[in-house]
């Protein structure tokens, strides 16, 4: 079983984002840190990428500052060594296909498998073209985190069949960003998923507080929050860590609180 499905077993997990090198190297490091110290179960690190189409404001803004900090992809990779030599905390990538494909597949995944990369979140690939990955994924042990959403309709089945490692379930149609509104069907879409696998499910898109968190731990195994956490980045720079860790825990105990309660 992947190492990334076991992390749910234990409880809800929580799995924060953060860009790389926003607003530089070292910041990122010790948020990575941050994020670990603070309870998170997995932590998601995005790669900054020109043309972000999934993604609202916030984190094209955070982008941004990371292309002005100088970031390649060689960045990002340093960053993950470096924060190795510090937490054991799983780590996965949000990257667009084409950062993947100019490596190389079998390049970028053998680099992941070196760096304890445990998955890949690709969320302008679709369903239908992960077999051109999925060698690679295969042959260094990386997870191919698929998304669906509330209009993925008969797609539904096959994608949730052959998840490995959680299934990304978007809480709303759109762009990542605080929202106050979530698809209203979001649970009997995850118990849907559930019909076809036993694959966790972690929600994510527009999650911003801890209530909030909250909610989407009763409905699903894990919460994804991207946004709340690039906006701390954004406003408190170089001193983000110590903000960062205060927020994760803040959610970690709303999300055991959800998840005691329902017991
Ligand atoms: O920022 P939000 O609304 O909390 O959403 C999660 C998110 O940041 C992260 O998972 C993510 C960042 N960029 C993405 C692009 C597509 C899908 C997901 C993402």
């Amino acid at each position: 079983m992947s190492n990334l499905t076991e992390i749910f077993k234990n409880h809800k997990a929580f799995i924060p984002f953060v860009v790389a090198d926003d607003p530089d190297f070292d910041t990122t490091v010790a948020n990575i840190v941050a994020l670990a110290d603070g309870g998170a179960d997995i932590v998601e690190v995005g790669i900054p990428f020109s043309d972000p189409i999934a993604d609202g404001a916030v984190i094209q803004a955070a982008d941004l500052r990371a292309f002005a900090s100088g970031v390649r992809t060689k960045t990002v990779f340093d960053i993950i060594a470096e924060a190795r030599k510090q937490t054991t905390v799983p780590i996965v990538f949000l990257t667009y296909l084409n950062i993947v494909f100019k490596y190389g597949y079998d390049a970028f995944c053998q680099k992941c498998q070196a760096l304890g990369v445990s998955g890949l979140v690709i969320p302008d690939m679709p369903y239908e073209s992960k077999a051109e990955i999925m060698p690679a994924a295969n042959k260094y042990g990386i997870d191919i985190i698929p998304l669906i959403t509330p209009t993925s309709g008969h797609r539904i089945e096959k994608i949730a069949k052959n998840a490995t490692g959680f299934i990304y379930v978007v809480s709303s149609l759109g762009i990542t960003g605080e929202r106050n509104e979530f698809f209203n069907g979001l649970k009997d879409l995850v118990s849907e998923i559930k019909n076809y696998t036993d694959v966790p499910t972690a929600i994510g898109f527009g999650v911003y507080t801890p209530e909030q968190a909250k909610t989407m731990a009763s409905i699903a195994d894990g919460v994804i929050i991207g946004s709340a956490i690039v906006d701390i980045v954004a406003r408190e720079k170089q001193a983000a860590p110590k903000a960062v860790e205060a927020f994760t825990k803040a959610i970690r105990s709303a999300m055991d609180e959800g998840t005691k309660a329902s017991v």
